[in-house]
């Protein structure tokens, strides 16, 4: 990478798994060939560089740790822009609002497409859905479906009563069951799978439990950070590592399952029943109704628009309220607070509904600052520039993948006072706001690629938690400590916690 002004130094660091440790072992074989590969290569379309070894120096700050955590180190030490080359990829990673602001709005549509990985080749009918299609005309239609039809405030809002049963059926399974300890992540997640589902192809398809078990094991290969992704060229790595092959096996066994819903549903609508309020109506009726679009759907377009809701619009929604449950637990006094708003609020009403929410400030301060803290997607999802620029004096050649660690941007005391603490508070003066535009807090992103999810999202977390938080009081199981909460993270599609959350319920007397 050429520098610009000379003063600065780069770092060019080699790493690839971050976190596995077999692909480390895999890492260090593939370390000496791929530097003399790299060094020798006369194909290689970066500028020359001045190529160290640097990652010895600084491998201290990468081993052992998830990206996001080491990224946020070598951050600390080399700035707010680091070039890696990570693999094969040459990689630039931005750690601050003002670089961040660069990418997603200065010179956003420089900035707009993505850069290819392996699983959404495969999962996602080679790069037919959303989130990863190429940045064009092909991913500005789907975009415009996403925004106007399948994400609108109203088509969300008109996903109400399902919000409403699902949340309602666990307050009522956990007052029937009475104070007894309970997964609290696990009950979260299998509640927002179920909405999301619910919303993408209506209820009662059997297949569900498995299908979401894939989207699962899919998506914890799609990090970028694996072998396949950081050396795309290197076959034989590919191999050893199996990426594809696993990917290929859970790709065949979730298409069986889109297939067999949308025979299904085909079935239904040729015997006249077009009825359903789902996403997969609205793809199916466009892809009749094709007059208007440059390039018509076919099923393996509407099955990968309906990967990205699976695969975007659940965990992202359940980690929020999980972390949101953690921070809430670790601080009594930001719950004792949520609860009092609530119960005032709310004053003895048996049950809220969605109406109720916009009444909950508090409420609503306690998601912002989780989503600071605990963004489902720390780093966002990747960029890849499409041609010549420069970030912060630097060049940046086309092709090269960005990182923007918003992670490290929301817990940086350059941008917030006492950032690791969890205090909603800051958010009650303040105008920042997640719409994109303050660059210091972009838990949805920003730009052309911004999450086009964002109300669903929102949706999905307020209501559950409002009821949960308005229904129970929490405890942990055995009179425990706060101090033995473990806020362990674990990172892979989303950022959550490593161990599950137990707690204990007991009712809280409405009347
Ligand atoms: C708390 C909930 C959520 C969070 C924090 C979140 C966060 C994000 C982020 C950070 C991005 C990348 C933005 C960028 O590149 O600048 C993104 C993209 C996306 N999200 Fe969300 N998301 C959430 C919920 C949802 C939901 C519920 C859906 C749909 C069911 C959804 C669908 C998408 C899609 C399709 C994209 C790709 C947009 C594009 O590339 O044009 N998200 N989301």
């Amino acid at each position: 990478m050429k520098l610009n002004p000379p003063s600065k130094t780069t770092e060019t660091i080699a790493i690839m798994e971050l976190q596995i440790p077999f692909t480390f072992l895999v890492f260090l074989l593939a370390l000496f060939y791929f530097f003399t590969k790299l060094r020798t290569s006369p194909n290689h379309n970066l500028p020359p560089q001045p190529w160290k070894l640097p990652l010895l120096g600084h491998l201290h700050h990468l081993a052992g740790s998830i990206p996001n955590r080491a990224l946020g180190k070598l951050a600390d030490k080399l700035g707010p822009i680091i070039h890696l080359q990570l693999g094969q990829i040459n990689t630039v990673v931005i750690s601050s609002p003002d670089l961040a602001k660069d990418i997603m709005k200065t010179n956003d549509t420089t900035f707009a497409t993505r850069p290819k990985l392996l699983a959404a080749e495969i999962m996602a009918y080679n790069y037919k859905d959303i989130a990863f299609s190429p940045y064009g005309d092909y991913w500005r239609q789907m975009r415009k479906i996403c925004v106007l039809e399948l994400l609108s405030a109203k088509k969300v809002e008109s996903f109400q009563s399902i919000r409403d049963q699902e949340s309602w059926n666990v307050v009522e399974h956990m007052l029937k069951k009475g104070p007894q300890p309970i997964n609290l992540s696990e009950m979260i997640s299998n509640m927002i799978n179920v909405i999301v589902f619910t919303v993408s192809i209506g209820s009662g398809c059997k297949d569900q439990a498995k299908y979401l078990e894939l989207t699962e094991e899919s998506m914890t290969l799609s990090s970028g950070f694996d072998v396949a992704d950081l050396f795309p060229s290197v076959t034989p790595l590919h191999l050893v590592v199996g990426t594809r092959k696993k990917l290929l096996k859970i790709h065949r066994e979730m298409d069986k399952v889109l297939d067999r819903i949308i025979s299904d549903r085909e079935e239904c609508r040729a015997n006249g029943q077009t009825d359903y309020n789902d996403l997969l109506e609205v793809l199916l009726k466009l892809k009749d109704d094709d007059d208007g679009l440059q390039f018509p759907l076919n099923y393996d377009n509407v099955k990968a628009v309906l990967s990205d809701m699976f695969a975007a619009g659940t965990d992202t929604s359940s980690v929020t309220i999980e972390w949101t449950f953690f921070e809430l637990m670790k601080n009594p006094k930001i719950m004792n607070k949520v609860q009092a708003e609530l119960r005032h609020v709310l004053k003895g009403k048996k049950k809220i509904y969605e109406s109720d929410i916009k009444e909950l400030t508090y409420l609503k301060l306690v998601i912002k600052e989780t989503l600071r803290l605990h963004a489902p997607l720390p780093l966002l999802l990747p960029r890849e520039c499409q041609k010549n620029s420069k970030i912060g004096g630097y060049d940046i050649p086309t092709n090269t993948k960005v990182i923007i660690n918003y992670w490290k941007i929301g817990r940086d005391p350059k941008n917030w006072d006492d950032p690791e603490s969890f205090i909603p508070e800051r958010f009650s003066e303040s105008l920042i706001d997640f719409k994109g535009t303050n660059f210091e807090y972009t838990p949805f992103g920003a730009g052309r690629r911004i999450c086009p999810g964002m109300n669903l999202g929102l949706a999905n977390i307020e209501l559950p938690l409002a009821r949960l938080l308005y229904h129970f009081n929490w405890e942990l199981p055995n009179g425990a400590k706060i101090e033995v909460l473990d806020g362990t993270e674990s990172f892979g599609a989303t950022l959550k916690l490593k161990n599950n959350l137990l707690l204990l319920p007991r009712a809280y007397d409405t009347n």
